[in-house]
């Protein structure tokens, strides 16, 4: 374990954890970025190993509410994590990470969230991989099924994003209660997000808005940014990236992707969609979506028991686990799981074990978007009493499929 000692940053000593983390990230943002972040940063979710004066390692976590499986939970958006190049590999992330989860149980905090910058580093902490998304490429003009869903009365609203803000919120604040994964946007996140300093480009051109909308207002947007260019031929060979893109109806989102697969100039259109996204059932040829999967969103059982109790299931169950977790020992042992009549319990238990597993396998199961079959069959889960997996699988799946629709 690292000796330096960890505590919060005061807002005055922001600069310092900015720098460690521009540093660790090989960042080339301009100095005034730290201030663009500041309205974001929750300085009492802050945690940053000082050696010294130099803060060697910072990690924080976002307050959010998320959607799980039937409820809207409070969930730590774990990020900002680096360690100074000069201090790695001495266990300062280690240290870091065993105290925020402490900090966060402390705080009643059952579930914390992430996305990863490296798919190798958060599994030995107890996440888990619960949420893909998948990176979909598609040819500017590819078509839709007949049977797509139009409606005449939509049309497009160009607008500048900054200037939509209240549009897209109430956009997202009601499509993200119907999808695990989604948390909803303090303001100043959607403000940052927004604000689009060039810095944040990475060579595209500028955010753009579009928003579908009727008489009765805005059904849909879609955020989104253009590389315009050239083949050697002279033809134009676009890039059309879409940041975000949700619809209220079935029609509005179609209709959002059908402007965005229209935009002239374009030859390919980019986006990362859900795994049950619908743009696949929309292309009249589904070949024309190319897509690799991404692992976007890694949960944590911080507290296993009230944070299994606290999400909706697809069956009933009743099951005694006994769970391996070293990083957070009070979870460790054996539970006995019931689902009935819809309600769940979780319970210390003496019972002899059907299944053992790794916490970790909990909470890429724990948004539903995820079997606990391939654990058992990699080896990584045993059930003595066999079927057991199976039937957890069954009760831990649901629909939609998880997503959080944005990184953090
Ligand atoms: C949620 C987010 O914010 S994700 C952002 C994470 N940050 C980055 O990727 C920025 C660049 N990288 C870094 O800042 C650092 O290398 C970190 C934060 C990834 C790791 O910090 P360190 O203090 O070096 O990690 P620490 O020494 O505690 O390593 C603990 C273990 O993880 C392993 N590990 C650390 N980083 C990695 C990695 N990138 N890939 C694989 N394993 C890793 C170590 O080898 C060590 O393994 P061991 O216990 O078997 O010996």
């Amino acid at each position: 374990m690292t000796p330096y000692p960890i505590r919060a940053i005061e807002p005055g000593e922001w600069p310092a954890y900015y720098a460690t983390v521009r540093e660790a990230f090989n960042g080339s943002e301009p100095p005034e970025a730290a201030g663009h972040l500041l309205p974001v940063v929750p300085f009492d979710r802050t945690l940053v190993a000082f050696d010294g004066e130099v803060a060697a390692g910072c990690a924080m976590s976002h307050g959010f509410r998320m959607t799980v499986p039937g409820d809207v939970l409070a969930v730590a958006g774990v990020t900002g994590v680096g360690v100074l190049p000069s201090h790695r590999r001495r266990g300062v992330l280690s240290s870091l990470m065993r105290r925020q989860l402490a900090d966060l149980r402390a705080n009643g905090e059952s579930v914390a969230a992430l996305y990863a910058s490296e798919g190798a580093i958060y599994g030995r902490y107890g996440y888990g991989m619960a949420a893909d998304g998948l990176r979909v490429s598609l040819p500017g003009g590819a078509r839709f099924a007949p049977h797509a869903p139009s409606d005449p009365a939509l049309r497009i609203r160009l607008v500048e994003p900054g200037a939509a803000e209240a549009e897209i919120a109430a956009v997202f604040d009601a499509v993200r209660l119907a999808r695990p994964g989604m948390y909803a946007w303090p303001p100043e996140l959607l403000r940052y997000l927004v604000a689009d300093h060039e810095y944040r480009r990475h060579g595209a051109g500028p955010l753009r808005a579009a928003l579908a909308v009727d008489e009765s207002g805005t059904r849909g947007y879609a955020l989104f940014r253009v590389r315009s260019g050239w083949d050697d031929d002279d033809r134009a060979d676009g890039v059309l990236s879409v940041l975000d893109l949700h619809g209220l109806d079935p029609a509005a989102e179609a209709f959002l992707w059908r402007f965005a697969l229209d935009r002239d100039l374009v030859t390919t259109v980019k986006a990362t969609v859900p795994v049950d996204s619908p743009l696949r059932s929309l292309l009249a040829d589904p070949r024309d979506l190319r897509a690799r999967f991404g692992d976007d969103l890694w949960i944590r059982l911080v507290d296993l028991a009230p944070a299994l109790a606290s999400r909706a299931y697809s069956a009933p169950l009743d099951v005694v686990m006994e769970v391996a977790d070293e990083v957070c020992p009070w979870n460790a042992g054996r539970w006995r799981l019931t689902v009935k009549e819809g309600r769940a319990a979780c319970e210390p238990s003496d019972a002899p074990a059907d299944v053992e597993l790794p916490v970790a396998a909990l909470g890429a199961a724990y948004l539903g978007g995820r079997g606990l079959v391939p654990f058992g069959a990699a080896g990584l889960a045993r059930e003595p009493r066999p079927g057991t997996l199976r039937a957890m699988s069954a009760a831990f799946a649901w629909d939609p499929k998880p997503w959080a629709a944005h990184g953090f």
